[in-house]
């Protein structure tokens, strides 16, 4: 696993834009093969979407080519209610960028059958090839997607109960009003996660430092579910300063010494990708 460290949000979403835009560039995706990116919801992601709209308003990015998957959508909510992720998500990119929208994949938490929508959108993903990069954020309890302390981390996509603190975090898009906040949600699970082939997690906001510590200083445990990302070979973490404040200062300078030789495995990658090596045989980046 990686830990970036930047100043501060702005640079995190720059950052973690160009990241993907080189990702998604390298891949050279075509309409037979595209790039499936997993993509989440949140204030902290914001900057890196509007990072990767300027990127394509240059012309230096395309999602003409890239498939998408959201990690989670709320559960009876409208799907043209202003914070549903749907909603969300088109405001916040999908509105600004090439993407065709039938290559947008958002679970629908308003079927009947939600056991069988969860089921398709697991069977969706396989039919694609998987996700070549997902994109997470974090909650304050250190959960992924809507994973929340507690989820199997052999967990796939299903129906969740969300815990309190993430009830009364999420209260301030609905006019901190609890009682408005939907109670379920569909999410992908940790194994979901795991499965790509690459993971990229933001996390900003010194209300996230403690999830942070949890999930990289400690073993892996089903309380802090971003912790499972120990046992992915290519994890990143992209942080800013203020995210940092529960680190120990040997953490944090360990991870800034494998920053300085980031690009060079990176090249490696590069190299042993296009002579067909799989990343298993490459190893993990730190
Ligand atoms: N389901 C989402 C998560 O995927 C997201 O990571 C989290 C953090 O949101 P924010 O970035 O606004 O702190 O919010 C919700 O719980």
């Amino acid at each position: 696993m990686r830990l970036i460290i930047r100043e501060d949000p702005t640079a995190v979403g720059e950052y973690i834009g160009n990241y993907i835009c080189k990702r998604i560039n390298d891949f050279a995706p075509t309409p037979e093969r595209p790039f499936v990116l997993g993509l989440p919801t949140g204030s902290s992601p914001i900057p890196t979407y509007k990072h990767l709209i300027k990127l394509v308003k240059e012309g230096k990015l395309s999602f003409k080519n890239v498939v998408t998957f959201n990690m989670d959508e709320y559960v009876g909510l409208p799907r043209d209610h202003p914070e549903s992720y749907h909603t969300f998500m088109f405001r916040e990119l999908f509105s600004h960028i090439d993407i065709p929208p039938a290559q947008v994949n958002i679970l629908n938490g308003n079927v009947k059958n939600l056991i069988g929508e969860c089921k398709a959108y697991e069977a969706k993903i396989k039919a694609m090839g998987g996700i070549e990069l997902f994109l997470g954020g974090i909650g304050e309890d250190g959960h992924i997607a809507f994973n929340e302390p507690g989820s199997s981390l052999a967990s796939r996509t299903r129906i969740k109960t969300l815990a309190y603190d993430t009830i009364l975090a999420n209260a301030r898009f609905f006019n901190n009003d609890i009682a408005a906040v939907p109670r379920m949600a569909l999410t992908v699970g940790v194994a979901t996660v795991l499965d790509s082939r690459e993971v990229v997690v933001v996390v900003t906001g010194q209300r996230k430092a403690l999830a942070l510590s949890q999930a990289i200083e400690h073993g892996v445990n089903h309380l802090w579910t971003l912790s499972a990302l120990q046992l992915h070979p290519w994890g990143l973490i992209v942080v800013d300063e203020d995210a940092t404040a529960e680190l120990h200062v040997k953490t944090v300078k360990y991870f800034k010494s494998i920053e300085r030789v980031q690009d060079e495995v990176e090249a490696m990658h590069a190299k042993l990708q296009a002579e067909g090596v799989e990343d298993d045989q490459v190893g993990s980046m730190d």
